[in-house]
Parts: C-alpha cells; sequence; structure tokens
C-alpha cells in the first residue's frame, strides 16, 4: 500500500468501526446519527412509494441506499432533501427537525443532494454552473445572480469557491466551456462539485455513477471516498453492487417503500429479506443479489 492510500483506508476503518457493534436490523439505532427519519410515507394515487418506518443515517460514513426499481430510494431522497413533501412522518438532521422545509433552507442546513439525471444547464459555462449552485442554495433568483458583479464579497468568496472544486475535481481547464459540451461523467463530476459550493455537512448522491465511464468512475469513486475521509457523510443510491460493497461503510434496502435491511456491506448480499426483495419471493436456492436475472 503506497503512502497516498493509507490515510483513506484509515478513515474508512475508522467509520467501519464506528459501526461494528450496530445490529445488521432495519432501523437500527446508529452511535452517532446525523440524519434520522421516523414514520415517513408518501403515496401517489393509491400507490405507496415510501413507507420507511425509522431510519438513521450514521455521521461520517458512506451509506449506500439500494433496491430494485421503484423500491421508492428517489422518492425518499425527494422529501429528505426538500423537494417533495411527504404526507406524514418526521425527520432530524443533525438534531434539528426537518419535516416540510423547502429545498433551499434544508441545503442551508448542511444537507445538499445531486440527481439522477444532471442539472447542469447546457448554455451556461461550466463556472457559471458552479456560481449558479451557490446562489441558487441561498434562494436567489437566477438573473441576478448571475448579473450581479463579481467584485460583490459573496459572489468573489463562490469564485474562489468554485475555482477551488473545478481543480479539485479536474474541471479547471473546461471552466469558460458551455456545459453542454461535457461528457456524461464530466457532467456527474460538475453536478458533485455544485452540491459542495454550499460546503454541506451531508451530501445524497442519486446514481452518481449510472452512465459513467470506468476511468471517471473510479475517479468520482475517489473523490466520494476523499469526502467521507475530509469528514463529510455521503449517503448515495446505486445500482452496481460492485460500487456499493467498494466504497459502502453500510447498507441500507428498500423495496416496496419499505427499508427491509440494513448493515455492514458484507452481510447484505446475502441477507435472505434482500435476496427476496431483488429476485422475488418465490426463488428456488438462496442467491446473492449479483443473481439479480
Ligand atoms: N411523481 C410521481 N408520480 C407518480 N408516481 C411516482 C412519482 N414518483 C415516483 N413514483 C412511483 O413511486 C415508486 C417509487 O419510485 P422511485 O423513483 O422513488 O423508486 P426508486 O427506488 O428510486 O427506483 P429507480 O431505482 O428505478 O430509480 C415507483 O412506483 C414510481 O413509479
Amino acid at each position: 500500500m503506497s503512502d497516498d492510500q493509507a490515510p483513506t483506508v484509515r478513515a474508512s476503518a475508522a467509520a467501519g468501526r464506528r459501526l461494528a457493534g450496530t445490529a445488521p436490523e432495519p432501523g437500527v439505532p446508529k452511535p452517532d446519527a446525523l440524519l434520522v427519519l421516523d414514520g415517513v410515507t408518501r403515496s401517489f394515487g393509491g400507490l405507496v412509494a415510501v413507507r420507511v418506518d425509522h431510519l438513521e443515517v450514521q455521521r461520517g460514513a458512506i451509506t449506500a441506499l439500494i433496491g430494485p426499481n421503484g423500491a421508492g430510494k428517489t422518492t425518499l431522497f425527494n422529501i429528505v432533501s426538500g423537494f417533495d413533501r411527504a404526507d406524514g412522518g418526521r425527520w432530524w438532521f443533525d438534531g434539528r427537525l426537518l419535516t416540510g422545509r423547502p429545498a433551499h433552507r434544508v441545503a442551508r442546513d448542511g444537507l445538499v443532494r445531486t440527481f439522477q439525471l444532471t442539472r447542469v444547464l447546457p448554455r451556461l459555462t461550466v463556472r457559471e454552473n458552479m456560481l449558479l449552485a451557490a446562489s441558487g442554495q441561498r434562494g436567489e433568483q437566477l438573473l441576478p445572480a448571475l448579473l450581479r458583479p463579481l467584485w460583490h464579497g459573496q459572489e468573489r468568496e463562490a469564485g474562489h469557491r468554485a475555482d477551488e472544486l473545478l481543480e479539485r475535481f479536474r474541471l479547471g481547464r473546461l471552466r469558460d466551456d458551455h456545459a453542454g459540451t461535457l461528457s456524461g461523467g464530466q457532467r456527474k463530476l460538475l453536478e458533485l462539485a455544485r452540491a459542495l459550493m454550499a460546503r454541506p455537512v451531508m451530501v445524497l448522491l442519486d446514481e452518481p455513477m449510472a452512465g459513467v465511464n470506468p476511468a471517471l468512475t473510479q475517479s468520482l469513486l475517489g473523490h466520494i471516498t476523499e469526502l467521507r475521509d475530509e469528514g463529510m457523510t455521503v449517503c448515495f443510491v446505486e445500482h452496481d453492487m460492485d460500487v456499493v460493497m467498494g466504497i459502502s461503510d453500510w447498507v441500507a434496502v428498500m423495496a416496496d417503500g419499505r427499508l427491509v435491511a440494513e448493515g455492514p456491506p458484507h452481510t447484505i448480499a446475502r441477507n435472505r429479506a434482500v435476496v427476496d426483495a431483488y429476485l422475488g419471493k418465490r426463488h428456488d436456492e438462496p442467491g446473492t443479489i449479483q443473481e439479480e436475472p
């Protein structure tokens, strides 16, 4: 192992150790929960998309939220981040009740999300997209935020932050290019960089690796573990089980809107409820979730 890798591995081991005594059971309390959900429900017409009795997300860890298509993962992210309303339930972030707060207030409190389909604006430059993220998170309007001269204190600070993040994500040389010219993977990087403009305490990443080529996937994975190692809390939705097993400290599994399993990654692949969720209840042999048809 190189010296470069050592701090990451140490931090990852530390996050895992803090969860070591935690029972792999749905709804189990965590030693240091940053996000706590209780009785959260959301229906669309007659369909109950989310009915999570209790879920706690450990501070400073990477938690993967997995489950078959339509399990309710994105809807849950939408609710917690203030992009959708719940029909019932409450949720707390760092001890503060967040229930019913709009997205920009949630972001200001330190909880920011990215989207499955990136919300990068193609006709703006890469750097303008970054600055817009900063203004959007303060709840301002698009046009005034873009037209206001950059020498105003806050904008100058946002400019520095944008440049710093673009360098970090290796997008610095593309800063004046239109975002529409970026590859799918570069857009995902930009989406993550935009989320960090608000200096969040926690990020919710909705399928950050979807549609990204293998080289950029490695780069994204590196950035995500680095964020965790710097103390950020990460929760991400992902379908690629190699990614989930590779970087998660903890895995939560949803099916039919419910939380059906939780645990360290190595316990999840053989969890009966998880196999049932992915393969349906009438499969013959116990298997792993990689065996999904
Ligand atoms: N705005 C909506 N109107 C009606 N039904 C919706 C809406 N949003 C989600 N649903 C339904 O709620 C259920 C949960 O959807 P959701 O997108 O949260 O699942 P998911 O686990 O994120 O799935 P995937 O992995 O395919 O993205 C699905 O049956 C979906 O069709």
